[in-house]
């Protein structure tokens, strides 16, 4: 049995985690991967810096074709400086504006191969950090959602805690992998394009700083508006889905009652609501790209209105304009880009946030170790965190080799008690306490080698059937599986497809529940504990298979302490003491003789059970 810790101290809800520490944990698992992100970094940063080649070499081009009179202008004096820097002054050869166009194009190739390379570089390092580094973030809230009370996990958490593990870690894993390549080099784009336009012109630079309250203000109308329409379009796709599944799966019935009329309208009306819901992100993204392509339209603008009056202060070229007007071109895509995904980022890093909550819930240092005993419950009273009260004042004492077994009515608190006594709930008062050793404090390894639990839902796990009774010990070889399922009668493992190999669980060889029942004890029978918890193991089963799996769990239970919740009488009958729960207490108690005589609860069940 996995014995998890403890910790009745929580608040109900699972936690979300600040920013700060999602960063951290995302950080921290990138150890082991630290050199690629770096590689990734550099990578980016060639890339953009590459393509500043292109607007700085059109820039100078325009210059030296100017000083060579092509197109007739007249030379500025910045354009003679320029000129001068260039090595054309003095009166252009014939062959110098072809040359210089030459040199111009070989640049702009070479630095689109650079970009082209570091692009192709970089999103092959990138996926080398980001998928073992989701992998480590996923084990990380596996390990934890594992390791927490599983109070906690019976609660009204699961679906949180299975949506975190699952949806959030797949969200974050393709984030990862598609959305932040494009971010991170749209950033660098945008930062190196924006450091090339004020290192052509400060002047010029502050002119495009004016883009920043404009594409702010179109964030600001776009971000609100986004969420809920993406939404929207979401909810409708899936209403469409599942319409026309359910046509589909349903088309007999509907075909039998000459139906179909109602139920194509009502798909139709779906699929008119999901398209018309498309056409209408589809307006609104226009929208929001027309805004920003406005504030383009006008920085651009300004950029050139700027750049003519100095140019004819003299201050700059014609060809430090025109790198200026292209460098801040440059900006629109990524930053087209960073606003049509900023969503997309924003839904990423609520994920993470949640992944990283769990990872965040504490583990409590449990030490002490057990040394075996008698397992005593003394005034056990348990409330679940929603509220319901599940035991009321219990007292219980299971000396060694003793089987007791809890019968009583749904909901009578039967499986609460045993979750307690195999330590995994911590009563909300009193103690339970095994050779005087509290379980609440029991070291988790320590509580395994002594307690084990069978729940009623037996879980295969989507591997081998070797692997899965291995979960309750790792080293065993084959002979000790092998007589470990001889032990509980389960020889038919023999006669699987593969035996022990066979793979079962999801995907696999279906294992009906009997069996499943079977492997949970050889489980029991492998870990070999001093207590064994059976909580209605074999309430699943037919008549037949019931009797196989009694005679399994009286042979899992020899020469060990028992507690077996006992939905059949059958399975109490043998035991050594038998108790009687009703509304969350112990109302008798006596071996089954005992209680027949007493004419109370366990008598009128007992005549209902087997006559007489
Ligand atoms: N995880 C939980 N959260 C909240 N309430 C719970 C939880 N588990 C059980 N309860 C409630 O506690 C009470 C005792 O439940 P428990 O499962 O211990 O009874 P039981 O005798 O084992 O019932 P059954 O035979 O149906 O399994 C019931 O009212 C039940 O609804």
């Amino acid at each position: 049995m996995t014995v998890q810790s403890v910790d009745t101290a929580q608040p109900l809800a699972l936690p979300l985690a600040r920013p700060r520490e999602s960063f951290r944990l995302l950080w921290r698992n990138t150890r082991g991967q630290r050199s690629f992100v770096w590689l990734v970094g550099i990578a980016g940063l060639l890339a953009a810096v590459a393509g500043l080649v292109a607007p700085w070499m059109i820039g100078w081009l325009v210059d030296v074709l100017l000083a060579a009179g092509v197109g007739g202008a007249e030379q500025t004096p910045a354009a003679a400086d320029a000129d001068a820097a260039a090595g054309t002054a003095g009166g252009p050869g014939a062959n110098a504006p072809a040359a210089a166009v030459w040199w111009a194009a070989a640049a702009v190739a070479g630095a689109g191969l650079i970009a082209a390379a570091c692009a192709w570089a970089g999103q092959a390092w990138l996926a080398r950090a980001a998928e073992p580094t989701v992998a480590g973030l996923r084990e990380a809230v596996m390990d934890r959602a594992l390791r927490i009370g599983s109070s906690r996990l019976d609660g009204t958490e699961t679906g949180d805690l299975v949506s975190r593990v699952a949806e959030d870690a797949r969200e974050v894993s393709q984030a990862a992998t598609t959305v932040v390549p494009l971010v991170v080099q749209s950033l660098f784009t945008v930062v190196v394009s924006a450091a090339g336009l004020a290192a052509v012109d400060w002047r010029l630079g502050l002119v495009g700083l004016l883009a920043i309250p404009m594409y702010w203000t179109t964030l600001r109308w776009y971000l609100p508006r986004s969420g809920p329409i993406y939404r929207e379009e979401r909810a409708a796709f899936g209403t469409r889905a599942s319409r026309l599944l359910g046509g589909i799966t349903g088309a007999r019935t509907l075909r039998a009652y000459d139906a179909q009329g109602p139920e194509l309208e009502r798909i139709h009306a779906a699929s008119a609501q999901a398209r018309d819901l498309s056409i209408g992100v589809f307006g609104f993204l226009t929208r929001a790209f027309s805004r920003n392509n406005r504030a383009e339209a006008v920085v651009l603008g300004a950029i050139l209105g700027a750049g003519f009056l100095l140019v004819s202060a003299g201050y700059i070229t014609a060809g430090a304009v025109t790198t200026a007007a292209l460098l801040f071109h440059r900006l629109f895509n990524p930053i087209g880009a960073l606003v049509g995904m900023f969503d997309q980022v924003q839904s990423a890093g609520a994920s993470l946030a949640r992944m990283a909550g769990v990872v965040s819930l504490p583990v409590p240092e449990r030490t002490a170790r057990l040394h075996g005993g008698t397992l005593e419950l003394a005034d056990v009273s348990h409330t679940y965190d929603d509220g319901t009260p599940a035991l009321h004042d219990v007292h219980l004492t299971i000396g060694p080799g003793e089987v007791v077994a809890v019968v009583g009515t749904t909901g009578a608190g039967k499986s609460t008690l045993a979750q307690i006594a195999a330590g995994l709930v911590a009563p909300t008062s009193g103690t339970a306490r095994l050779g005087g050793v509290e379980l609440v404090e029991a070291d988790p390894g320590s509580l395994r080698e002594h307690i084990t639990m069978v729940f009623q839902e037996v879980h295969g796990f989507a591997t081998t059937v070797a692997e899965n009774l291995r979960v309750a010990r790792p080293e065993a070889d084959r002979t000790t599986l092998e007589a470990a399922l001889e032990s509980v009668g389960a020889g038919w493992v023999a006669h699987l497809p593969q035996g022990l190999d066979t793979e079962v669980g999801e995907g696999g060889y279906r294992l009906d529940p009997m069996q499943l029942q079977m492997l949970a004890l050889a489980r029991v029978a492998l870990a070999d504990p001093q207590l064994v918890v059976l909580d209605e193991a074999t309430a699943e089963a037919s008549s037949a298979g019931a009797r196989r799996l009694d005679i399994a769990a009286v042979r899992v239970l020899e020469g060990r302490s028992g507690l077996v919740v006992a939905h059949r009488l059958s399975q109490a009958v043998a035991a050594d003491r038998i108790l009687v729960m009703s509304a969350g207490r112990i109302v008798e108690t006596g071996t089954h003789e005992e209680l027949r005589a007493a004419g109370g609860h366990y008598a009128e069940l007992s005549r209902a059970w087997f006559g007489g």
